[in-house]
């Protein structure tokens, strides 16, 4: 089943989307985050769904603004694809290679809620940033709260999956990282999540027998193809990836779980490694980005110009006195 929640006439409401994009509203849901939090996973989501099929559809999709499916109290963005590792640490640190203690487990790091964004919403510009990327990835969503999972598990905490762009400021990331902190003010002005939460059952019949989801994954700039993977070459599970974020800490529902990016062009960064040259250029304004994920939908967001920003000092070089 698919969710999508939505924007129309002023009012905000979660509907369950047909094939041909007929919405049928779920009574009384304004948030497709407080409804799965109301319930207790997967099956509750589907009854409340089935629910809403016997509501009169109204109106269509093409006629609404699709918001991010889910406004998530959390988001983790994992690195699990070997091949944009190899090529985007090229161009973002200036070394090639995959360091050894990726291998160690799925890292993440801790992305903004605050910068989720609808399926076709503009994305600003960065302050100070003149390399804007795209990033192309697919997100797993927790239905249940879990705390020390094992992969077999979280299984049962994933209640759906969505297509995630982590819009990436280059030039601000790769400055900021080699403080050996962040990223931060590199990722956190826009995420795009939607266009609608897909639930985990309508996605098993892609699991091959490793336990990947074997989705089709594309990118394109302004209608020309520029990345092309399937979601399957990720090096750890959402399953694996779920239960290392609950290690030692909990996993609540409406939790995001970024794949990370995938590879051959799951973002400009690792084409540019790849290449030796920016090729092709950084995003500008006026470019439109668009990602599919076979089984999950279209997203297509375009870059306005965002902010001057505003001036900060930079880092004293204090005396050192002591007390
Ligand atoms: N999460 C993710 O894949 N992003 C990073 O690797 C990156 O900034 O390229």
């Amino acid at each position: 089943m698919r969710f999508a929640t939505y924007e129309h006439r002023h009012q905000r409401r979660v509907a369950v989307v047909e094939e041909d994009g007929t919405l049928h509203p779920v009574p009384g849901a304004r948030s497709l985050t407080e409804l799965i939090r109301s319930g207790d996973g997967l099956d509750t989501l589907l009854r409340a769904g089935a629910a809403a099929l016997d509501v009169p559809p109204v109106p269509h999709v093409s006629e609404v603004r699709l918001l991010p499916p889910l406004q998530p109290p959390t988001v983790r963005d994992f690195v699990t694809f070997e091949e944009h590792v190899e090529g985007v640490r090229r161009s973002v640190d200036g070394v090639g290679g995959v360091p050894e203690a990726w291998y160690d487990a799925p890292t993440f790091y801790f992305t903004n809620p605050y910068a989720v964004i609808g399926a076709h919403d503009d994305v600003p510009v960065p302050p100070g940033s003149d390399v804007l990327d795209f990033e192309l990835e697919v997100a797993a969503v927790i239905g249940r709260e879990g705390r020390d999972l094992a992969p077999e598990q979280a299984r049962d905490h994933i209640i759906g999956y969505t297509v995630f762009n982590d819009w990436s400021a280059r030039d601000l990331q790769s400055r900021e990282m080699q403080v050996r902190l962040g990223p931060c003010k590199g990722k956190d002005t826009a995420a795009t999540l939607g266009p609608y939460l897909v639930t985990a059952d309508e996605l098993e019949p892609y699991r091959d027998t490793d336990g990947f989801l074997r989705l089709a994954l594309t990118a394109s700039v302004n209608g020309e193809v520029v990345g092309e993977d399937l979601l399957s070459n990720m090096s750890w599970t959402f399953e694996e990836m779920a239960a290392y974020a609950s290690r030692g800490t909990v996993v609540r529902p409406g939790d995001v779980l970024g794949s990370g990016t995938c590879g051959n062009g799951g973002c400009l960064a690792e084409l540019w490694g790849v290449r030796g040259e920016q090729s092709p250029p950084p995003l500008k304004p006026g470019d439109t980005v668009t990602l599919t994920v076979e089984g999950i939908g279209t997203v297509s967001n375009t870059v306005v110009a965002g902010r001057d920003p505003e001036p900060l000092p930079t880092a004293r070089r204090r005396s050192r006195e002591r007390p």
